[in-house]
């Protein structure tokens, strides 16, 4: 028996193509949607958990985690994929914006981590932890500063529930860079953007697919960061 894979803000793009992949491989899935797209109601029909959960308190949060019970007694894997682009260029409001970026990024994974332990300790093999932090960890962001602080907690996070949870749960990240642009992207941007890497591509959601997939699949990969990244460290 396989238990559910629960992924954060799957409503959209990265979240939302890592739901339909493991819903086209006969896995049982729970994701957290904000915003219920149309896309939310395609995945309720294909018989997807979808619970309703924005993150913005620290309420919210232990109720999701009451709900999540509610629905399984057990997971195979949490893949963390929730996350907020905002940027101090955006919003001057910087004490919220910290406030924000640390809530949604690290303290959310953070309190779920605590209080799914168990859920993920079972005999039906390892569980896993997942977290999609940034290529911004490594290097900082004069554009997005509290987003990038809040990614690297993540990141370290990872360090920390994989020396605490091991050996029956792994614990790892997927580091990306640009992965999908946003619409309303403009042309200036995206040609800007592509050059930052060495392969200079929009590789789409397969990316991080691969990567969740190689660390579900993993029987000795914890406490890494997998960058898919273009190789933009070297540019
Ligand atoms: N896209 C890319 O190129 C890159 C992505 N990443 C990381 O990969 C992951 C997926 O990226 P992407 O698909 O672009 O993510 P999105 O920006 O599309 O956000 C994913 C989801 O998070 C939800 N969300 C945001 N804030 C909250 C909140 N307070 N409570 C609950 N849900 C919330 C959004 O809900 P709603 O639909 O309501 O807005 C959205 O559906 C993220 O962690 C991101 O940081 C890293 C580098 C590059
Ligand atoms: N939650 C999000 N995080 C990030 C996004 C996004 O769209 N949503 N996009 C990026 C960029 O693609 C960046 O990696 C390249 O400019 C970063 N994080």
């Amino acid at each position: 028996m396989s238990f559910p894979i629960l992924i954060t803000g799957a409503g959209q793009r990265i979240g939302l193509a890592l739901a339909q992949h493991f819903v086209a491989e006969q896995h049982d899935v729970i994701i957290t949607y904000r915003t219920r797209h149309n896309a939310v109601d395609e995945l309720a029909a294909q018989g997807v958990t979808c619970i309703q959960a924005d993150f913005s308190d620290d309420e919210s949060i232990v109720h999701f985690i009451n709900e999540l019970r509610v629905h399984t007694p057990k997971l195979r894997a949490i893949i963390h994929n929730a996350s907020s682009w905002d940027s101090e260029s955006k919003n001057d409001d910087y004490a919220a914006l910290f406030d924000n970026m640390m809530r949604i990024h690290a303290k959310v994974p953070y309190l779920i981590n605590q209080h799914c332990q168990d859920m993920l300790e079972h005999s039906d093999g390892y569980g896993d932890i997942i977290h999609l932090t940034d290529f911004v960890v490594e290097t900082g962001s004069a554009k997005h500063l509290a987003y990038a602080a809040s990614k690297a907690a993540l990141d370290n996070l990872t360090k920390s529930f994989a020396a605490k949870y091991a050996p029956h749960i792994k614990v790892n990240a997927v580091a990306p860079s640009l992965i999908i642009f946003n619409e309303g992207d403009s042309e200036q941007y995206k040609h800007k953007t592509l050059q930052k890497s060495l392969m200079g591509i929009e590789p789409g959601c397969r990316e991080i697919i691969n990567a969740v997939e190689l660390l579900l699949t993993s029987d000795y990969i914890t406490g890494r960061s997998l960058a898919v990244d273009g190789g933009r460290h070297l540019k």
